[in-house]
């Protein structure tokens, strides 16, 4: 038997539930599948448990530093990781009831529990059932990459979701990419007690961002006692009686780290191979990120593919966005495109890194001419006050071509209050549609 509905949402992430919500609103019949946690890899393995953590560490952290505001713990700070973990859970666990209830009691919505595939161009099969629609909308999301290091078979590893749920302090974590994930969990985890050390295959931490940022964020956390090993290309697994023997011979310094715990943080791949998308002639870049045109159209009729698993975003903010964008131009009469975006991007570390806009680098190779205005933010009272003075601020601002003042601006700062995660929707640098292969650039245009 087919259900036959309006619409269907596949995915109950970022950008599927509210979705259903302007959807039913607007009277239309929505199915929305979900087969595992109600909100996705933010809400059940990514933003929010990692940023309930990151808030421990920071509380464990100023603790350690009661001298220095003037008051004292009377000895040392205990860390209890169970607690930490069961606190992260716990946010988590409510955040996910909060999106499961929403959606139960959405009127006009159908929530089915299992894995959707396409049979067809407008069927999914979820189980024994079929589910068909005119219109469908795929917010799938996507999963840790596990790369074929060599040793990789034979040593246990770490994952962002298996991390969330040690209940004891590892005794050394090597924490392999030095990016987002990598430095999040890396800078908590020193201040749980862990040593640290990071191997990042680049010559840089935080690659997407300017060299001087990356060398900024560097000194901070090798303040705090993470050691860093970058330019790490050859990167080996073997097993060691006091866990992972991770070699990082092709640097310079020593040719192994020994650890009790490996972390992978190397990047993310979208959720796209098991989807039966050849079946509705769907087509994906070499990455799997599904091919989007400037409105989030895959190349099957009445598909979208939103958030994470169309390569055009990797954060909540994105995948909000991706939503914003998809129902504006179904229900509003808008024409709205991602290119439109001017991304935002937050790393939680302490201080936090954020950047809203173009990276120095980018701005320079425009050409145009560029006002450049920085701070550090030893040198803001405010942060002084804070006992935050690690990092600075800086602003990038460019006149448009033939007009006389300065009208386009990027910003980014490393400081407490950077901490802001929405996407501003003024004019930004054009995006490509697909990261690479894309065999029909039918609906593909910069
Ligand atoms: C450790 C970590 C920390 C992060 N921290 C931040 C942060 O601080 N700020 C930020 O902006 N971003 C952060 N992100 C990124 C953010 O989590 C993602 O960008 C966001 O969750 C993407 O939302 P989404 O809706 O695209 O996908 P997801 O949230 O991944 O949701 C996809 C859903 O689809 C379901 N699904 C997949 N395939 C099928 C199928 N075939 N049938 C049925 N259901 C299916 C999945 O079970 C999942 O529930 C973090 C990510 C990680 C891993
Ligand atoms: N604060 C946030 O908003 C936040 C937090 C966490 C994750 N996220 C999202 O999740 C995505 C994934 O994060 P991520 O940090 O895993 O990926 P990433 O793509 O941002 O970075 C991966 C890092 O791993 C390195 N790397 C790749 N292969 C390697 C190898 N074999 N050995 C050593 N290093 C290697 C890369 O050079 C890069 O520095 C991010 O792009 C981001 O969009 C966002």
């Amino acid at each position: 038997m087919t259900r036959r509905f309006d619409a269907i949402i596949v995915g109950a992430g970022q950008a599927g539930p509210p979705l259903a919500g302007r959807l039913t609103a607007a009277g239309w019949k929505v199915a929305l599948i979900e087969r595992h946690l109600f909100g996705g890899t933010c809400v059940n393995t990514g933003c929010t448990p990692t940023k309930a953590m990151v808030a421990s560490a920071r509380a464990i952290h100023l603790a350690r530093r009661g001298a220095e505001f003037g008051f004292s713990t009377g000895g040392e700070v205990v860390v209890d990781m169970a607690r930490v973990q069961a606190r992260a859970a716990a946010i988590s666990a409510q955040s996910r009831e909060g999106v499961r209830g929403w959606l139960d009691g959405m009127d006009g919505c159908t929530v089915i529990e299992g894995h959707a595939r396409f049979v067809a161009p407008d069927t999914l099969a979820v189980g024994d059932e079929h589910v068909s629609a005119p219109r469908i909308f795929l917010d799938v999301g996507g999963r840790a990459v596990v790369p074929p290091l060599p040793g990789i078979d034979t040593v246990p590893f770490l994952t962002n979701t298996g991390i969330l749920a040690l209940r004891e302090v590892p005794k050394h974590l090597a924490v392999i990419g030095g990016s987002y994930i990598g430095l999040e969990f890396a800078q908590m985890f020193r201040r749980f007690g862990a040593r640290v050390t990071v191997v990042e295959k680049g010559p840089h931490l935080v690659a997407r961002e300017d060299e001087a940022v990356s060398e900024a964020v560097r000194g901070i956390v090798e303040g705090e006692g993470i050691a860093v090993r970058t330019g790490a290309e050859c990167i080996t697994l073997s097993p060691h009686e006091d866990g992972v023997a991770v070699g990082v011979a092709c640097t310079e310094g020593e040719p192994e780290v020994v650890a009790s715990h490996v972390l992978l943080a190397v990047g993310r791949r979208p959720n796209t191979d098991d989807l039966g998308l050849e079946a509705a002639g769907i087509e994906t870049d070499e990455r799997g990120a599904i091919c989007v045109d400037d409105g989030l159209a895959t190349t099957a009729d009445g598909v979208w593919a939103l958030g994470d698993c169309n390569g055009r975003g990797a954060f909540t903010h994105t995948a909000y966005n991706d939503f914003e964008i998809v129902a504006a131009n179904l229900l509003d009469g808008g024409d709205r495109r991602v290119s439109d975006r001017v991304s935002g991007y937050a790393l939680y570390t302490d201080p936090p890194l954020g950047r809203v806009g173009m990276t120095l680098r980018d701005a320079r190779a425009t050409g145009r001419p560029l006002l450049v205005a920085s701070r550090p933010m030893s040198r803001v009272g405010r942060a002084a006050e804070m006992g935050e003075t690690r990092g600075s601020c800086r602003r990038l601002s460019m006149p448009k071509p033939g007009a006389s003042s300065a009208r386009r601006s990027s910003a980014s700062m490393a400081t407490r209050r950077s901490t802001a995660s929405s996407t501003p929707s003024t004019p930004a640098r054009p995006m490509t549609c697909c990261s690479g292969r894309c065999r029909s650039t039918r609906r593909c245009r910069n």
